[in-house]
């Protein structure tokens, strides 16, 4: 069992059990401290909607009448300028997201579980801080998700 930094199991001879131990606190339990995941994560994000998306408009185009398929395209000619070390998600964002946190460079704040689409949060609650996810799908169209905190 995956044990959270610094704890070791130890033997207590006294009572003939296993106790835990925190090697930088010094504290000893009973029972394993378990590993909880982020309570909270911030993220930025540039989406891309298309013309099936559950509000074809923004910021940037009144009407959208791209396919699914061209903005796949697009977010994944965005993803090689980030990966390539090119441009930031955040200018990227700033100048092409379809969502009004591109005035934020694609900054959505700290979130919790339960308060984006599903997809959305299981893909940032997965990512290592600094992490740049591959594109997901949501109602709202095709997203690059940076987890930032
Ligand atoms: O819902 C919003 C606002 C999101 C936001 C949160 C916090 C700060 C600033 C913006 N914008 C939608 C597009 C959109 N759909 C999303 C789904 C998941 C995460 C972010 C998203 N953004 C839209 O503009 O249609």
């Amino acid at each position: 069992m995956e044990l959270q930094a610094n704890w070791v199991m130890r033997h207590s001879r006294t009572y003939n059990k296993d106790y835990y131990f925190n090697t930088v606190t010094k504290e000893s339990r009973w029972d394993a401290p378990q590993v909880t995941e982020h309570e909270r994560v911030r993220a930025s994000h540039l989406l891309v909607k298309h013309k099936d998306s559950r509000r074809p408009s923004s910021w940037k185009e009144e009407n959208i009448t791209r396919t699914k398929e061209e903005a796949l395209e697009i977010l994944k000619e965005f993803q090689r300028k980030i990966e390539d070390g090119e441009e930031t998600l955040s200018a990227l964002a700033t100048n092409h997201s379809d969502c009004s946190s591109a005035k934020r460079g694609g900054d959505l704040g700290h979130f919790e579980r339960g308060q984006m689409q599903k997809p959305f949060e299981d893909t940032a609650f997965g990512l290592k801080v600094g992490e740049l996810s591959q594109p997901i799908w949501t109602d709202s169209g095709v997203h690059l998700i940076l987890r930032t905190e």
